[in-house]
């Protein structure tokens, strides 16, 4: 499977707050790759990298062999990424439907409303398609947010601790949906802290420690 995202030695920090110290690693398309590490780490910096939030002092960041390294977020947005926030950001005052036809007419793709009607039945979301985002549950409200990007025509996905504020329920669906959306060929980059999950559906695992990318000693899943 081809590598989708590539970050190449990347340093990158805040004014006196030295964060990432040349990492590297990479994500393929049809692999769930994990992002561990302790508070602090660095795990959401390295998705600002990412997704040209915040600018690396050195090193470089591929999307789909493209450098991408000084683009613009909408531009890295237009290439295919997409990401989900640690804390959600969903347009709670929208319906579901409504938040998803906002992310397919900003991606100009072909027919928005085939696009939405397609993500909600693919995120089994189709239920909440008249729901008010905002008073939605902590985990639908998630799906909703991955929906979003899907939606945007995301190929590579990062998500932030997507499974926080799930029950167990909950969690065992998510399981299989993240299941489901690598069989579809995506690229998944995912941060967490529930090491159960990880350990249960990622491919391969990163443990980020002193500003370094090092592969875990996590179990990958089959
Ligand atoms: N805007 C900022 N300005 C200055 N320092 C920051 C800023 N954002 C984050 N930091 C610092 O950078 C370091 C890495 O933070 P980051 O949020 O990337 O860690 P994390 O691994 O995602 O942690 P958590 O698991 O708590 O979300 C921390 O020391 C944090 O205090």
């Amino acid at each position: 499977m081809p590598v989708e995202l590539e970050v190449r030695e990347v340093t990158a920090g805040y004014p006196r707050v030295p964060v990432l110290r040349g990492i590297s690693l990479e994500v393929s398309a049809g692999r769930l790759t994990g992002l561990i590490g302790s508070n602090g780490a660095g795990k959401s910096t390295l998705f600002d990298v990412v997704c040209g939030r915040l600018r690396p002092s050195h090193g470089r960041v591929l999307l789909g062999g493209r450098e991408v390294t000084r683009a613009a977020t909408h531009r890295r947005a237009r290439l295919g990424l997409g990401r989900t926030y640690q804390r959600l950001e969903v347009f709670g005052s929208l319906s579901v439907a409504e938040n998803l036809l906002v992310a397919a007419r900003a991606a100009g793709s072909g027919d928005p409303a085939q696009a939405v009607a397609d993500t909600l039945r693919r995120l089994g979301l189709a239920d909440f398609a008249a729901y008010p985002a905002g008073k939605l549950p902590t985990g639908v409200a998630r799906l909703v947010e991955i929906a979003r990007a899907l939606a945007g025509g995301a190929r590579v996905l990062l998500l932030d601790e997507p499974s926080s504020g799930m029950g167990t329920g909950e969690l065992a669906e998510f399981a299989a949906t993240l299941r489901a959306l690598r069989a579809d060929g995506l690229a998944l980059l995912m941060i967490e802290h529930d090491l159960d999950l990880v350990a249960e559906v990622c491919d391969e695992v990163y443990e980020l420690r002193e500003g370094l990318a090092r592969p875990a000693g996590l179990s990958p899943a089959a």
